[in-house]
């Protein structure tokens, strides 16, 4: 049994199904099911008031779900052993204002019951930049910084899933730069994250798939290749002979008017068409002005989604 049980692959970070919650008339989470696979970075996005913050604490065990089941790495949500491997940055929060940095680390770490040593626990300080303020009392911190130790917090005991309920809030662009780091870092390590955040532009750099709410409900999901649909190049090119169309014309569909070329590159595209197809167009004489990606962005898509929907 337990060889067979060691053959199973991994359960999800996170599954759900048929999440529902009522406040009264009204509805603010009506069905919603999805998943995030181990290592796996998911985008929760939507307008204000579709219910994410509603489903992160369903998730999470905060908020009793009216309907629906929620598995957290194989375990029920409300498991405190699930919880335990669960690091989490509430959307508004505060800490201890007499506490260090330090002081409040330590304290999450008995909390979570992991044996974490101190130095570990300073170097995660020193991921969200507070290494030098590890002394300092919390009450002094601003906003930024404590959203920045709000991170090291649900960091710190060694989590296999981190949720992020809007992470960036309260930072500078360079604090959200750290921030998009340490995310692809954790994905790095194999840990999975859960990301509500409004900077579609954050989550569209870091996250491999995104849920889509909408009053309540799931809109869209899936990958952002699958949200985005083809990718298009546009080009600006002078000298066109016609072989040179013809390599173009190998790549995929094109479209041209006057100097400006259109194509669509291939769905499984590794990266490399771009660079050959350029090479080979100067190799063939052609002169090339401009290069751009002509993906439509992931905010283009969303609006169009919510258009839909609305
Ligand atoms: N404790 C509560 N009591 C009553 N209504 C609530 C409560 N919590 C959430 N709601 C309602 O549920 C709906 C979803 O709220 P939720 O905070 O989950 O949305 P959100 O997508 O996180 O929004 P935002 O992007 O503005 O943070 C809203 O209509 C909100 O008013």
């Amino acid at each position: 049994m337990q060889q067979l049980l060691e053959q199973l692959p991994p359960s999800p970070a996170v599954w759900c199904s048929g999440l529902r919650k009522r406040y009264g008339k009204r509805a603010a989470v009506d069905g919603v099911s999805f998943t995030v696979g181990r290592g796996e970075v998911v985008g929760l996005l939507g307008p204000n008031g579709a219910g994410k913050t509603s489903v992160i604490k369903m998730l999470l065990g905060l908020v009793r779900p009216d309907d629906g089941e929620v598995l957290l790495l194989g375990r029920p949500g409300r498991d405190p052993r699930a919880r335990a491997r669960v690091g989490y940055l509430p959307e508004l929060f505060r800490y201890q204002p007499w506490l260090t940095a330090a002081e409040v680390l330590a304290l999450h770490v008995r909390l979570a019951r992991e044996a974490v040593p101190e130095p570990e626990q300073r170097d995660v300080l020193g991921l969200v930049g507070l290494a030098e303020r590890a002394g300092d009392r919390v009450g002094g911190f601003s906003k930024g910084m404590q959203q920045r130790l709000g991170l090291a917090v649900a960091l710190v005991a060694r989590p296999e899933l981190v949720v992020l309920d809007e992470p960036t809030s309260a930072l500078d662009p360079l604090g959200r730069v750290d921030v998009r780091d340490v995310v692809l870092s954790l994905r790095e390590r194999g840990v999975a994250v859960l990301l509500n955040s409004h900077l579609i532009g954050e989550v569209e750099r870091v996250c491999d798939r995104v849920v889509i709410l909408d009053r309540g409900r799931v809109a869209a999901a899936g990958t952002l290749a699958e949200l985005l649909g083809q990718r298009e190049l546009r080009l600006r090119l002078t000298g066109l002979t016609p072989a040179a169309e013809a390599r173009l014309a190998a790549v995929g569909a094109t479209h041209r008017a006057g100097q400006d070329v259109t194509v669509t590159l291939p769905a499984d595209d590794d990266g490399a068409t771009v660079p050959r197809l350029v090479a080979d167009l100067v190799g063939l004489g052609v002169q090339v002005h401009a290069v751009e990606p002509g993906r439509i962005s992931l905010e283009e898509r969303l609006l169009g989604i919510l258009r839909e929907e609305h």
